[in-house]
This record gives C-alpha cells, structure tokens and sequence, in this order.
C-alpha cells in the first residue's frame, strides 16, 4: 500500500454460466460481449439464426431477452414451448410498453412464466459506448433477490457496475418512460432552445415519470435513481440515443418515416408514447409532456406549436398538495 490506500475489494469470480441472449441487435450484442469477458459461455440467437429456439436454450441458466418490445410477446410464446430447465433465470432488457395489453416486457415474461425468476436490467446503458467499453452502471431488479444477486455477479466488471434493486416495474418503467422525453429533449434541442429549456423539460419530465411509475406500482425512489434519473440524463442529453434522434430530426423538418427508415436500430419511444396515451385516458394521469410528443408524432402540431403548448398551460403550485 505505498499510497496508504487499501486495495480495491475484487469482484467475486462467478461460477462460468450458460447465457443464452434473445436478439442479436445493438443491446443484445454488446451485453453477450460482456457476459463473455466474464467467460461464462454464450449463445446469441436471433429471429435470422439457422439454430430453433429449443435448441439455443438447452442447458440455459440464464435466458436474457434483448428484443424490441414488438417482438417480445411472439418470442416468450414460442420459448414458453421449449423444453428449459425450472432453474433458467430470465433477464429482460427491452424498454418499452407492449400496445395490446400495456403490459411491460417483464410482466409478459413473468406470465408466461411464473415459476420462474424474471429480472429486470435497465440503466443509463448506450451501447456504442459500453462496446467501445467505456464505464458505465447498470441495476437489476427482482422480486426473486437471490436472482438479481446472481445476475448482478455474472455481468459485474471493472467497467461495468452493477446494482440491484428491489422494485423491477420501476427500474423496468424508468428505462421505458424516459425514452418520450428523450424524443421531447432531441426537440429542445433541435430547436436551439438553450439550457435552462432542457433543465426545466428535463426535471419536468422526471416528475411526469414518476406520477405515471406511481400509478403503475413503481416506487418514487427507484426513478432518482440510476435506472430513472440516470437513463434519463444518458439518453436526454446524448446525439447516440435513437428516441432523442427522433425529436432532433423532427425539429429539423424531417417526417417520421424517414427519420425511422434511416435510423440504427429502434426507437422504443415512439410506441410507449402511444401507449401512455391510452394509459392515461384510462387512468386519468396528467402527461402534458408525453401528450405534446405524441401530438407531434402524429403530426398534429408542428415542433415550436408542442413548445407553446407546454409554455401556456395553466400556472401551478410545482407540487400537487
Ligand atoms: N441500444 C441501446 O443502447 C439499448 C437498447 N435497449 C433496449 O433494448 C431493446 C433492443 O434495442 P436494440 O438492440 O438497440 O435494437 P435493435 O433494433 O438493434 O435490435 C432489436 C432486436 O430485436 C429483434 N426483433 C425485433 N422484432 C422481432 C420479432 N418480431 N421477433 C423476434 N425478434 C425481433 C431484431 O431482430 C433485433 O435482433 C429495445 O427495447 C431498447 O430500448 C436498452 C438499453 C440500451
Ligand atoms: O436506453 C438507452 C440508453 O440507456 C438507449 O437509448 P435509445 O434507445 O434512445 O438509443
């Protein structure tokens, strides 16, 4: 200890797992990528694979599911037909809402499996910087803790920090909410609006975040948290984020179309604005920030008409008595 300080405490060497990844896209390559620097051994499948399902997932103890939310549901009824052992932990990464049932990815995952652990991963977690591996932090929730600790060893690294947390529909919504405001601050920024905007579209949509997380059974806490605040940040704030690609392009006159068609991948944010709407109508949730974003995509407003439209709405108390 020449400088006096104590060595770092080393990470637990996990027992080698067989991980098995559902989605050969941006996310799911980068996290097979860290699962094998871990050396647990990996099996990448997507829908172009030549391999069936039931025979990527013989002997898996881990089944992680990095598919866009439009395939998730068609993707667990077939897994749901493999033979898999009662031990397979599931992990979800999709962020998004499915449009049929308003179900999250995990909730979809969890009945069509219920004797099995589901945990949920969701952090400020851009893949183009975890595949240049660049540090980053992640959390993973469960019910099932003895789940998440497992999961939380077999990905932890020296650049890749993991957490768990106890309140997966949160940790799981923090990631899906915050792709609408990503949309909203591409937008802002698109629109040259400066940063006290982005502060204020920033913090509000937190709060917007946490009124609708409240409703669905999310503890506030978990969103002033890494996979809350902290995505919200990453994706609000970074040209990298597809969801706040989306509102930049939009603010420079680009249709939805061909923003969409000459995307890198999926832009969750677009559907789960959709299906807050209906889940606000049904619920009676407050969204004016999410409203704006899907009136927008829509093309019912034009980008500086949504920005007038927040502006204006009635003055208030910044808390709801
Ligand atoms: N790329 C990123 O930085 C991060 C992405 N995510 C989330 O992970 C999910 C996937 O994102 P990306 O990998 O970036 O998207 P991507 O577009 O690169 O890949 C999506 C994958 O889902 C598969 N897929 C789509 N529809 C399917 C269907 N009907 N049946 C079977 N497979 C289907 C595609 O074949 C592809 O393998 C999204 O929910 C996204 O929000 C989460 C954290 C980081
Ligand atoms: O969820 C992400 C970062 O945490 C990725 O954001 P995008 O899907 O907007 O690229």
């Amino acid at each position: 200890m020449p400088n006096g300080r104590l060595p770092p405490t080393p990470i637990p060497i996990p027992i080698p797992k067989s991980v098995v990844i559902l989605g050969a896209g941006a996310w799911g390559t980068a996290l097979a990528n860290l699962a094998r620097a871990k050396g647990h051994q990996v099996r990448l499948w997507s829908r172009q694979s030549s391999q069936t399902l039931a025979a990527v997932l013989q002997g898996a103890d881990i089944a992680l599911s990095a598919i866009s939310m439009k395939g998730v549901r068609d993707v667990a009824s077939v897994v749901k037909s493999c033979p898999l052992s009662p031990q397979t932990i599931f992990i979800t990464a999709t962020k998004g809402l499915d449009p049929q049932t308003t179900l999250t990815p995990s909730q979809i995952w969890q009945s069509e499996f219920p004797d099995h652990a589901v945990v949920v991963l969701s952090g400020p977690n851009l893949s183009k910087e975890i595949e240049q591996e660049l540090p980053a932090a992640t959390v993973v929730a469960s019910k099932n803790s003895a789940a998440a600790e497992m999961v939380q060893l077999v990905f932890s690294s020296s650049r890749f920090r993991v957490y768990t947390n106890p309140d997966p529909v949160g940790v799981e919504l923090g990631g899906t909410l915050k792709n609408v405001i990503a949309i909203a601050a591409g937008v802002c920024d698109g629109l040259h609006l400066g940063t006290n905007a982005k502060a204020a579209l920033v913090t509000r949509g937190l709060t917007e975040m946490v009124r609708i997380g409240k409703v669905l059974g999310a503890k506030t806490e978990t969103f002033y948290g890494l996979a809350g605040l902290g995505d919200l940040l990453a994706t609000c704030n970074s040209p990298l984020s597809r969801n706040y690609q989306v509102g930049y392009q939009l603010a420079n006159g680009k249709t939805l179309t061909e923003i969409l068609t000459n995307l890198p991948g999926t832009a969750e944010g677009v559907n789960t604005c959709r299906v807050l709407m209906q889940i606000s109508q049904q619920q009676h949730i407050t969204i004016p920030i999410t409203e704006q974003v899907y009136r927008l995509l829509e093309t019912e407003v034009t980008p500086e008409q949504a920005l007038d439209e927040l502006m204006l709405r009635e003055i208030k108390p910044e808390y709801n008595q």
